[in-house]
């Protein structure tokens, strides 16, 4: 008998092979036999395959493992799912490495229909979250940059640099490196070109600058204001009279052939008056300096950070910005030590790195030898000043001593 409904094989023609006249001419039964075992065989396979699938082993084969001869075909596949196990265990592994924990305000204190989405903040501080949430670096440029929310406005020689370095340590800060100088320099270049220097953050995660002119130049507040009202800001603040001496080391590291620090102090030296025009005398008049902020913002948007304790205990001003930004307290002690060559405290590991870090030669220059005489008059010039400063902002500097 013909087959009457072949593949459109060969065989429907005359002189055909026996090979295939033979299949063609089973008979029903053993047709169905056959039809049963291929889909029983069929279902075998899936069936491995499944289960091949639900033990984690499962992969997308790429061209290169494909086209593997089959010797090579096990041992390239091994090969293959050893790296995606290893690249799971390296995910999870980032997941809950403990500077990924998310601390940001937003989690904290979910809007209210969001808590049942979103573990509880104690959970997700000691579990950590995906990095998606809480990691400082984005793996696949994810983000947007902002405006910051919160900013390092003074004083020049305070120690600001010393601060956005040890706050950049922290997952939930992103700062621009180099000082910006927006408010007071660049302002006619627009938010837009303000907002393209910024980092990319992620949900929750603050975006900083640092430029310490912005505390004593007077349109800077109102200009911050314009771009949000609710902008946190940090003031570092040292002893006006080292802090003019710093500022007077600077100037003299760039051009040694300026007047000494002596001269630059008087407006007439017989007379004993103090030259207030001289900008390293200037800036450290505070209180005349935050009169203006507090046109603008309320005192409780504005922390001031010592400078000389940022020196003597780190981690516990760093404590006291984080709080201030809402932040769980992740920088501590453990992270610094102190450099004895630098004569400062350095950081074990500095953002991004494994290694110590210490500031750069331009941070700790030693001063030069001021007559202790001058020194004293910029003192009891100041003294007025500090106490109305300290009775402002209700914290004791103790920069009388
Ligand atoms: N950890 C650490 N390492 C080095 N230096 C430190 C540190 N903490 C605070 N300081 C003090 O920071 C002073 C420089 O202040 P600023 O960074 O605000 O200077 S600047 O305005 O940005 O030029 C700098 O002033 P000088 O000592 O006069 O150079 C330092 O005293």
């Amino acid at each position: 008998m013909r087959a009457q409904h072949g593949c459109g094989s060969s065989s429907d023609h005359p002189g055909t092979g026996m090979p295939f006249s033979r299949i063609r001419k089973l008979d029903a039964p053993s047709r169905g036999i056959f039809r049963r075992a291929a889909v029983m065989l069929g279902s075998l396979l899936a069936s491995l395959f499944l289960l091949h699938c639900l033990t984690d082993r499962c992969c997308t084969i790429t061209p290169a493992a494909a086209s593997a001869s089959p010797g090579q075909a096990s041992s390239s596949s091994g090969r293959l799912f050893e790296d995606l196990r290893s690249l799971r265990t390296k995910r999870l592994v980032y997941e809950w490495t403990p500077g990924s924990a998310r601390s940001s305000p937003g989690l904290a204190d979910p809007p209210a229909g969001e808590s049942l989405l979103l573990p509880p903040p104690d959970l997700v501080a000691s579990r950590k979250v995906s990095p998606r949430f809480a990691g400082k670096l984005s793996p696949l440029g994810e983000g947007s940059k902002k405006l910051p929310q919160a900013l390092i406005i003074g004083v020049k020689k305070g120690g600001t640099r010393a601060l956005l370095e040890f706050l950049r340590v922290h997952p939930d800060i992103r700062a621009v490196g180099a000082e910006p100088h927006f408010f007071d320099r660049n302002y006619e270049n627009g938010l837009e070109w303000y907002r393209e220097l910024m980092p990319k953050t992620l949900e929750g995660q603050i975006t900083m600058e640092k430029t310490p002119s912005y505390f004593v130049t007077r349109e800077v507040p109102a200009r911050i204001a314009a771009m949000s009202r609710d902008t946190k800001l940090i003031v570092v603040v040292r002893d006006p009279v080292t802090r003019a001496i710093s500022d007077y080391t600077q100037t003299l590291s760039k051009k040694p052939d300026i007047p000494s620090f002596e001269s630059l102090t008087f407006k007439n030296r017989t007379t004993g008056l103090i030259d207030t025009s001289w900008s390293a005398v200037q800036i450290g008049i505070y209180a005349k300096h935050l009169d203006n902020w507090l046109q603008y913002f309320p005192m409780g948007q504005i922390l001031f950070v010592s400078g000389e304790r940022l020196i003597s205990d780190p981690a516990g001003e760093l404590g006291r910005v984080q709080d201030f930004l809402g932040l769980k307290r992740i920088i501590t002690d453990k992270h610094f030590y102190f450099n004895q060559t630098k004569g400062f405290p350095c950081l074990k590991k500095a953002e991004g790195s494994s290694k110590p870090h210490c500031l750069g030669k331009t941070k700790g220059r030693t001063h030069p030898n001021i007559d202790p005489e001058v020194v004293q008059r910029l003192r009891d010039f100041y003294r007025p000043f500090n106490m109305k400063f300290y009775q402002m902002t209700g914290r004791f500097f103790g920069w009388e001593d």
